[in-house]
């Protein structure tokens, strides 16, 4: 977790560019307490901020900065920054949404949220009994391997599994990992009511640098991860527990099965968000469903429900949500008995007419979107989701 902190997070290293993977409304609840606490109390908490353990979140980062930045300095006193500047913004945004709290309010609020932090972040460090051994991967992208099977589970319910930039490389490295273990297939699914809703939508203040760094960044990881389902040798089996948006809808062209439950919807608001197809898809989908149908999902951003996406050949098969997993997973053991080898070479025969065109699509529809990124239409789109949550 420090590595994704960077140098140990602590207060001052907020005034380095903040690593900010949300937007959240700041509503404070002001502390009841009667006491305030006195500036020792104020430091010690400091200091413990840097031991956390556990990453404590976006949101806790920014209510923290502002409540930081009122003890010592007061009511928000620098200029707004500008519109492009996002992270900035919204470190500005949360400090100034503090008004005229007094000091030593904020003071006892500061200490009171770092108390409660290290609390939680004690007990959540002890291992819990009976922790499955077999789960390797991480807290929001976990994999379990059993029965033939290797399942990498998208694991961040509260965002709707919203996929981060560290996610990204997860993914990667578990597809890469599957690929070489003794398992026949790999599976793909979501825990929670939603699939994936897609990239998540701060990445672009998570990755380092200026805006031109990000778009190269950016490009990189996307390019790297879609290459990784082009490239994945054995069979590849979606199991589509909820709505999917965006990213998560277009590399589905790219599975070799795709189990959805009646509940899922498939949606790609590419136009909206200012962005283009990504995961291969400005070819995959056109083959797969036509070309009208695919342009209705890929330019004006039609949401297909699961039977809708069946008809058009991009879901296998759909499954009364009451029956869905178990139904699923009975088919999927059955599979995961097959002849390992002759399972992925069958796969492998299939995906090496394409592999080479494949790699090249993934190729041009970065180059597009790295340029879309920069675009008005995108930071504007990126804008308006969060500060439309802002006011919630
Ligand atoms: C850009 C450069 C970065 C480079 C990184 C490399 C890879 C780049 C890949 C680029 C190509 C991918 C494109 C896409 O995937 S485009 C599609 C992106 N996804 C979306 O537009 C969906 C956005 N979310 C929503 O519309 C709604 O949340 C949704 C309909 C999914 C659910 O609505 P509902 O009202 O049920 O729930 P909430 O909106 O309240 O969501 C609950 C919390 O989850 C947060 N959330 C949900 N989705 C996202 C997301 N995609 N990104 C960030 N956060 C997300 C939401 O904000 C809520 O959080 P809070 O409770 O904190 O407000």
């Amino acid at each position: 977790m420090a590595k994704m902190l960077g140098a140990r997070w602590c207060p001052s290293a907020l005034r380095s560019p903040l690593q900010v993977i949300s937007f959240p409304a700041c509503q404070l609840h002001v502390s009841r307490r009667a006491k305030n606490a006195d500036q020792k109390e104020f430091e010690n908490a400091v200091t413990q901020l840097k031991l956390l353990k556990k990453d404590p979140g976006n949101e806790m980062k920014l209510k923290l900065y502002a409540l930081y930045k009122q003890a010592n300095e007061g009511p928000c006193n620098i200029p707004k920054p500008g519109v492009l500047n996002l992270i900035n913004k919204a470190k500005w945004d949360a400090w100034n949404a503090l008004g005229n709290l007094p000091k030593e309010t904020a003071r006892q609020n500061y200490v009171d949220l770092v108390t409660s932090l290290s609390s939680s972040s004690a007990s959540s460090s002890q291992v819990k009994p009976g922790a499955d051994k077999e789960q390797q991967g991480s807290e929001n992208v976990v994999v379990t391997s059993e029965d033939g099977i290797t399942k990498i589970m998208l694991n961040r319910p509260t965002k709707k599994n919203a996929i981060t930039t560290q996610m990204y490389q997860e993914i990667i490295l578990a597809l890469k990992a599957a690929s070489k273990d003794d398992s026949t297939i790999t599976v793909l699914t979501g825990n929670g009511d939603y699939y994936c809703s897609g990239n998540d939508l701060s990445n672009f203040n998570t990755l380092p640098g200026e805006i031109e760094e990000k778009v190269k960044s950016g490009g990189i990881l996307l390019r790297d991860f879609v290459a990784c389902f082009i490239d994945f040798p054995k069979p590849l089996i979606a199991v589509v527990n909820g709505p999917a948006v965006g990213i998560s809808v277009t590399i589905l062209g790219l599975f070799d099965a795709v189990y959805a439950s009646d509940k899922a919807t498939f949606h790609t608001p590419f136009t909206h968000l200012g962005q283009s197809p990504e995961g291969c898809s400005s070819y995959t989908f056109p083959k797969i469903m036509g070309l009208a149908k695919a342009k209705e999902m890929l330019i004006f951003g039609k949401k297909l429900t699961a039977g809708e996406a069946c008809a058009q050949g991009l879901v296998t098969e759909v499954f009364p949500d009451s029956t869905f997993q178990t139904e699923v997973w009975t088919r999927l053991k059955a599979y995961s008995k097959i002849p390992p080898n002759a399972g992925r070479i069958s796969k492998q025969i299939i995906r090496n007419w394409e592999k080479e065109k494949l790699h090249a699509v993934n190729a041009e529809e970065v180059r597009v979107l790295q340029e879309r990124w920069q675009s008005e239409e995108f930071l504007n789109a990126v804008m308006n989701f969060f500060s439309k949550r802002a006011k919630l």
